[in-house]
C-alpha cells in the first residue's frame, strides 16, 4: 500500500519552498478559492484560524492530506489587508513604523479520514520608526504587493526590523515547527 500523499491547498510558492526546508514535497498544489474577507468584529487570531480550516477544507480530499494556511498582520484587534496598491501598502507601513504589531499563522491539516487538526503560531515583529525616504523606498520595491501587512520579512524588510519574538518561517507563511508537529501527529511521513 502507498502511503497517503500530501495536497497543499496555497499557492503561496513561499509555502511551497517552506514545506521542502522540513523534506516534505507535496504531491499536488490545489490552491483554495474561498471568501476571505473577515466577518464583523471577528478578531485576528479568529480569522486566521477559520480561514486556514476552511482552505483546508476546500481542498477535501479521500486520497491524500490536504494541508493549507494563512497568515494575518494584526495591529490590536485591527486586521491589516494584503495590500494589492501602493496606497494600502504606505498606509500599513505607517501603521506599523516605529511599534510592535503580531503575526498570526494558522496551518490546518486535513486527513483522509476527514480528521482537522490546527495549530496557530502568534509572532511578534517591531519595525524601526521608517523615515519618509525609507516608506518610499521600500513602496519602490514592490516588495509589498499582495502580502499581508504591505511587507514581506523574507526581502529588505527584514533591514527595517528591529526585533521578531517567535517564528520566522510563520511571518514568511508557514509555521514549521507547528507545522512539522501537525503532520507527525496525522501520522505523515516525514522524511
Ligand atoms: C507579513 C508577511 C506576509 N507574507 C505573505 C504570506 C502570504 O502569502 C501572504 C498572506 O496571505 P495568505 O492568504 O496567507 O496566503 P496567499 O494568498 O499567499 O496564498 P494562499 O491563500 O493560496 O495560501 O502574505 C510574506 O510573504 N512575508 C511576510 O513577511
Amino acid at each position: 500500500m502507498t502511503s497517503p500523499k500530501l495536497i497543499l491547498a496555497s499557492a503561496s510558492p513561499r509555502r511551497r519552498d517552506l514545506l521542502a526546508r522540513i523534506g516534505v514535497e507535496p504531491a499536488r498544489i490545489a490552491p483554495a478559492d474561498i471568501d476571505e474577507d473577515p466577518l464583523e468584529h471577528e478578531l485576528p487570531k479568529e480569522y486566521a484560524r477559520r480561514i486556514g480550516r476552511e482552505k483546508a477544507l476546500a481542498g477535501a480530499s479521500a486520497d491524500g492530506f490536504v494541508l493549507a494556511g494563512d497568515t494575518v498582520v494584526a495591529v490590536g484587534r485591527r486586521i491589516l489587508p494584503k495590500a494589492e496598491d501602493e496606497a494600502t501598502a504606505r498606509k500599513c507601513l505607517e501603521l506599523l513604523s516605529g511599534r510592535r504589531h503580531r503575526v498570526l499563522s494558522s496551518v490546518a491539516l486535513l486527513s483522509p479520514d476527514g480528521t482537522l487538526r490546527e495549530k496557530l503560531n502568534e509572532t511578534i515583529v517591531k519595525f524601526k520608526r521608517l523615515s519618509g525616504a525609507e516608506l518610499s523606498s521600500y513602496l519602490a520595491s514592490g516588495e509589498w504587493e499582495g502580502k499581508a501587512g504591505g511587507y514581506a520579512i523574507q526581502g529588505a524588510a527584514e533591514g527595517l526590523i528591529v526585533s521578531i519574538q517567535g517564528s520566522h518561517s510563520s511571518v514568511m507563511g508557514l509555521p514549521l515547527y507547528e507545522t512539522r508537529a501537525l503532520l507527525k501527529s496525522a501520522g505523515f511521513a516525514i522524511g
